[in-house]
This record gives C-alpha cells, structure tokens and sequence, in this order.
C-alpha cells in the first residue's frame, strides 16, 4: 500500500456550501492559486451543474492551475456529468467526482428509489464518466449509514466501470473514529476489486470528530486520499480541516508512517485568505491557525519555551506559515518573559532593583489591562527611570466627577517628597481639574507649552494612554511622560513627571552655585 497520503481539498465545494460562505467567480480563483501554492494534490472547484456562476468558476480554476488536480462535482446522471466534463476541459489534470446516496433512509425518503434503481444509476453514472475522463471518484452519500453488504454491491460495480476512487462519506458526521476506520477496513476487505482502486475519507463535523474520524479512517481503514477544507469550513459544522489533518500526520509521522506534499508553510496565508474572503472569523483557540495556536501567556510556560521551544511547542509556527511563536505578557507573566522582552526591546536596565522595579509596575498594569504590548512596556519602563532617579513629587490617588451641564470637579491626593498634601479644584474637564488641583498646591508657576495624548497600544478602548506634558518655568523646558489606561491619571502623573523634572533642574542649579 502506498505511503502517500493525497489531500482533496472541498473548500470551494463543500465549503462553500457552509451558509454564508459563497464565493464569487474570482474568490474562487484566487483561492484556488493558494490551494495550489499549497500544494494539494486535489482542489474540487465547485458544482459545475449548479449554475452558470459555478459552471464558469470550475472553468477558470481549471483553466488556470497547473499542479493540483481539478476536479467537479456531478450527481449521478449524464447532464451533470457531462457539464463538469466541459467546464473541466481545459485542466491539465482533471477529475470528475459523481455520487448517489446509498443508505436506506436517503434512498428511499430523498431520491424515492429502490437498491436496484440506485445500483444501476451508480454503474450508468461511472460508465458515461468514464466516457469523457481517465479520473472518476465516487462517492456513496451518506455511505457511512449504509447497510454494508449493499454498499460493498455499488462500490464492486463502480470500480469494475472504472471509478479510480472509492470516496467513503460521513455525510452526517455521524462516525466514532474507531468504528469508522473499522467500517472502511470491513468494507475494502469485503469488494474483491477494492484494491483497484484508492480509498477515500469525506468526514463532516457534527460531533465534532472530523479529523479524528478521517485519521482512523487512513490508520485503521487503509485510506489514501482525506477530503478536508481549510478551516474545516463546509455543510453545517464543516468538513475536516486541512491544516489538522496535514499537521498531525506530519507531526505524528511515527505513527502515520505517510507523505503528504502540502507544503505547511501556506498553510496559514490559505487560512487566512479563506477566513477573509467568506468572512468566517477563524476562533482564536483553533488549531494550527488560530491566533493563539502558538501563543504563550503564562509564566512558567514562557520560561520553559524561552529556554526551550518543545518544552510546550510541538509544532514550529514558522514552519505553518506564523513569522513567530509569541509570547504574550499579561499578569500571568513572570520575570524572565518580562527581562527577555526588554532585551528584545534594547532597554538596559542597570541593577536587579531596577528590573524588579519595574516588573513589579508591569504586573499592576497586567491587573489592569488583558495584554501588555511592547509600547507599554517601554512607557513604564521610561516611567520607572524618572521615578528612581528623581521622584519628588508621587502621585497617591485622584478621583474625579464630571456630569453633563456640570463643572468638573476633582480632588488629588500627592506626595511631594515626605509630605501627602490633598487638593481640589474644578475645571473645563477633568484633566484640567486635576492639573488645576495640583498647582494650586505645588505653585510651580509654570507654563504648559504642550499637552498630548495618544493610545500607546493600538487597537481598542483596553489601550493605554499616554500623557505628555511640556512646562516651562524660568527660561528652562521640561517634558513629563505618564501612561495609564485611565488617561486622567495618565495627565496627573505626566504633570508631576514634569513637575519633578523642574525641581530637580533648579535644584541643580541651586547647587551649581
Ligand atoms: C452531501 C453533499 O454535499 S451533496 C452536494 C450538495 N450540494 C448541492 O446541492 C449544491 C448544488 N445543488 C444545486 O445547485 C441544485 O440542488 C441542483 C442544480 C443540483 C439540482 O437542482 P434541482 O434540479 O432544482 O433539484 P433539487 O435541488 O430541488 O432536488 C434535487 C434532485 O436531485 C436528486 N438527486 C439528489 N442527489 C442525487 C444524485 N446524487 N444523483 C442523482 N440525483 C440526485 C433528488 O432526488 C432531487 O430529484 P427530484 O427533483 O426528482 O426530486
Ligand atoms: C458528495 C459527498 C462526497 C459529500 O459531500 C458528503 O457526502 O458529505
């Protein structure tokens, strides 16, 4: 039995019949190109009798790829088949993939024929294929749920027409792994031809198993081609994912013992490409491509993956197609994730005292904030520098009201070296309140030339903001710096940074002489 693995990717058949996912002619195209920079040895384009749109879709895919096989899907019945055979004319590898149902309840419920009218179809079906292309697949919908003796009937004469592939779905993601390897193992054991042709697995998610319903379908059952979807995007909860499925019999090549030619380093540009152009979110906890598959948030696991990737990696994300792992500083964060970072970042910070400092500022932020970006970590660290060297004035606590039609008001309480002094004042807003509030005690008589915010971390409300405040006083300017995610604290701290920074000037040059 061959040790390579085919992939038949159905992102642009099954997938796109995923309420919501439908895909426009040139959609199609585009991630057609991927699936073929991906390397997959299938892409069915589409349902050539569907429509003129999907007709037209299957044409162009056809058309334009060169390395994968192309291929159409077709119900059992010439005018189906015969269109995918046109639309897939120009391909330079193509297949025509026809199916009919073989279990009780959708033979006679949906199609409203008997076992034999079903056995013949599936025979006239293959044979009219057969007619206009080398490369049949078929598939018994729902095969899964069939009465295995009928089954291995079809599935004996299709290959005798000539089928090439015998695609066995679980249509209804109905399956247990085990039982469904089994079931393929029975079944391939049962056709006296099986061996004429490649097996196939087509798993759908309804349970949640896709992907280890397939994986025991290619370990226990002996299959050679696994239908997936990047994503796992498809009918109702969706198909098989790709990128699973390709990632775990890489991963686990010693126990799969296969090939597959996907090349995982397009793995993640596909996902995203598919995620973007149907606009299905990819969850952040999703395998392989979800924004976190390759995320460490918690101290110890950063120390094990700093010192050693496979501690808690084990797969490589450079390898799918990730530019990194990342290592997310948050409050469950410890010291050697938060030194690494400021050597990332070129801070040097001069003593132990210092980085514990400043860590011990990090983590009080982590409290408040859900993700610590590399901005805020140097607006802290900057912070923490002035304070070591020349803290005089601290902040100790502020509250502020402020009320439509009302003036604000806000009341500050500040330490100016060992004295706590508390003060209040009212403003045209809150900031102006504040900053009112600590001059009227301090006296500085400076002026403010500057006053800017700007959110220092991008993206949402959770950013820090970060304050800069500009005096100047006696011919000499200072800036002060203070960031917090509450942007009135921000403006009190960068008036107290300034604030110090003018003292300790004039002090200097009290000193000086
Ligand atoms: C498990 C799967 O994913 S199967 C693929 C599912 N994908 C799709 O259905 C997407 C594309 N489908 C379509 O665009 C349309 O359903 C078409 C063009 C195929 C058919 O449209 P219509 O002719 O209007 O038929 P409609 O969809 O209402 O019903 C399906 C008909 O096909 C029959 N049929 C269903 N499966 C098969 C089959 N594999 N082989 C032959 N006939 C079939 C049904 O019995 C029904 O026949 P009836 O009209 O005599 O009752
Ligand atoms: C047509 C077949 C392969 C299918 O999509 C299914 O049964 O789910």
């Amino acid at each position: 039995m061959s040790d390579q693995l085919i992939i038949f990717d159905t992102t642009l058949r099954d997938g796109e019949q995923s309420p919501g996912a439908s895909m426009t002619k040139d959609e199609k195209l585009r991630i057609a190109r991927q699936l073929e920079r991906l390397k997959v040895d299938v892409i069915e384009a589409g349902f050539a009798a569907a429509s003129h749109g999907d007709f037209e879709a299957v044409k162009a895919i056809a058309d334009a790829i060169r390395d994968s096989t192309v291929c159409s899907l077709a119900r059992a019945n010439d005018r189906d088949i015969a269109r995918a055979a046109e639309a897939l004319q120009g391909a330079a590898r193509r297949r025509i993939h026809t199916f009919i149902a073989t279990s009780e309840l959708h033979m006679e419920k949906k199609l409203r024929m008997t076992r034999e009218q079903v056995l013949e179809q599936a025979i006239q079906a293959v044979r009219f294929a057969r007619n206009l292309t080398d490369d049949i697949e078929f598939s018994p919908e729902d095969g899964y749920r069939s009465d295995p003796e009928f089954l291995a009937r079809v599935v004996e004469a299709v290959i005798r027409e000539g089928a090439r592939t015998i695609n066995i779905p679980d249509t209804v993601g109905y399956a247990i792994p085990e039982l469904y390897g089994q079931f393929i193992k029975t079944l391939r054991e049962r056709v006296p031809n099986s061996d004429q042709a490649i097996w196939s697995v087509h798993c759908h998610n309804d349970l949640g198993m896709a992907v280890a319903n397939s994986l025991a379908g290619v370990k226990i059952g002996g299959a050679r081609q696994v239908e997936c979807t990047i994503n796992g995007l498809g009918e109702r909860a969706g198909n098989c994912s790709l990128e699973e499925v390709v990632m775990a019999v890489k991963t686990r090549r010693d126990y799969f013992g296969l090939e597959v030619r996907v090349d995982p380093s397009q793995i993640v540009p596909a996902s995203k490409m598919v995620s973007q152009t149907t606009g299905f979110v990819i969850q952040p906890n999703k395998a392989v491509v979800g924004a976190n598959a390759f995320a460490h948030a918690s101290g110890i696991h950063q120390d094990g993956v700093l010192k050693a990737r496979d501690t808690y990696e084990i797969m490589r994300a450079e390898d799918v197609g990730w530019s990194a792992n990342k290592i997310v500083l948050g409050k469950l964060s410890g010291r050697n994730a938060f030194k690494q970072r400021l050597q990332e970042l070129g801070v040097v910070l001069e003593s132990e005292a210092e980085i514990n400092a400043a860590f011990v500022r990090f983590k009080d932020l982590a409290d408040r904030k859900a993700e610590i970006f590399d901005e805020d970590i140097i607006a802290l660290v900057m912070d923490e520098s002035v304070t070591q060297d020349q803290e005089h004035y601290r902040l100790v606590a502020l509250a502020q009201r402020s009320e439509t039609g009302e003036r604000p008001q806000a009341q500050v309480v500040f330490a100016a070296g060992e004295v706590e002094y508390r003060t209040e004042s009212d403003g045209n807003g809150p900031v102006d309140a504040v900053l009112k509030a600590i001059e009227s005690k301090v006296g500085s008589g400076a002026e403010m030339l500057l006053y800017s915010v700007s959110a220092i971390t991008s993206g949402s409300t959770e950013s820090q903001g970060e304050v800069t405040v500009r005096l100047q006083h006696a011919g000499r300017v200072v800036n002060g710096v203070g960031a917090d995610p509450d942007i009135v604290v921000a403006s009190a701290k960068a008036y107290l940074s300034a604030l110090n920074k003018l003292q300790s000037k004039t002090e200097r040059v009290a000193a000086q002489g």
